[in-house]
């Protein structure tokens, strides 16, 4: 298997499963153009985001590292007209293209979004909790941390997604000393002891090279 070959089947799978996307693709484009770096979910993704969501019944989403808004658009899309996501973002440049973005979609209304350290704003999210969707897809060296928030902020039932948790395959190496995979690994520990949720994780392929994400249930 070759990128080439990963990049033909999400072509294939995107075209006839997700078609055009005016808004989405005004996003992406807005967000290269405004110098932010390609990191976003693939569209794949953000339709697993999506269904996810609608899956759930989701009315209240916390996402943490907003970007320019492609994953909060995918998120903010499965809510009710009266349902509410809150995103984090610390940089004040990301959050005004991701604030344009989510205008131009349509979701102003429904998406709040906080700029300052994830770890700073959490706490002020607290009345807004609990969540039934939450999403982790910003600095992977406080992912545990952020896994530990989610969970005080959801309620039995909550899904949890976090994006990026193989690191190239490094996750697997107990010896690496590079905070990220650091960070992944005390999730994955923290996400096999932790009795409150129900995990696993899934590496994935695709236009956006070799990744995972682990998603899990609040049982209790
Ligand atoms: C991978 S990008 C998010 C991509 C977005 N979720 C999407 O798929 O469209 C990670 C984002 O997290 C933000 N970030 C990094 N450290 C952060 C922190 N401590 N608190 C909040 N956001 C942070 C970055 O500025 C960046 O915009
Ligand atoms: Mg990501």
């Amino acid at each position: 298997m070759t990128a080439g070959q990963w990049t033909a089947v999400d072509d294939y799978f995107n075209t006839h499963l997700l078609g055009a996307d005016p808004a989405l693709d005004a996003a992406a484009e807005a967000s290269a153009e405004a110098g932010l770096p390609a990191i976003a979910v693939a569209p794949s993704q953000g339709k697993l985001l999506y269904l996810l969501a609608r899956t759930s019944r989701a009315r209240s989403i916390l996402e943490i590292g907003t970007l320019g808004g492609y994953s909060t658009i995918w998120l903010g899309r499965a809510l009710p007209s009266d349902g509410k996501l809150i995103t984090l973002e610390v940089d004040e440049h990301h959050a005004e293209v991701a604030r344009e973005n989510i205008d131009r979609a349509g979701l102003a209304a429904r998406v709040d979004i906080r700029v300052g350290k994830a770890l700073d704003t959490l706490p002020s999210v607290r009345e807004d909790s609990p969540f039934d969707l939450v999403f982790i897809d910003a600095d992977k060296p406080n992912i545990a941390e952020y896994f530990r928030w989610a969970v005080e902020l959801s309620r039995p039932g909550t899904v949890i997604v976090v994006d990026n948790v193989v690191r190239g395959g490094e996750v697997a190496d107990a010896g690496s000393e590079d905070p990220a995979v650091r960070g992944v690994r005390h999730l994955i520990e923290l996400l096999s002891t932790e009795p409150r949720v129900e995990a696993t994780a899934l590496q994935t392929v695709g236009a956006k090279g070799y990744d995972g994400l682990a998603i899990a249930l609040v049982t209790g």
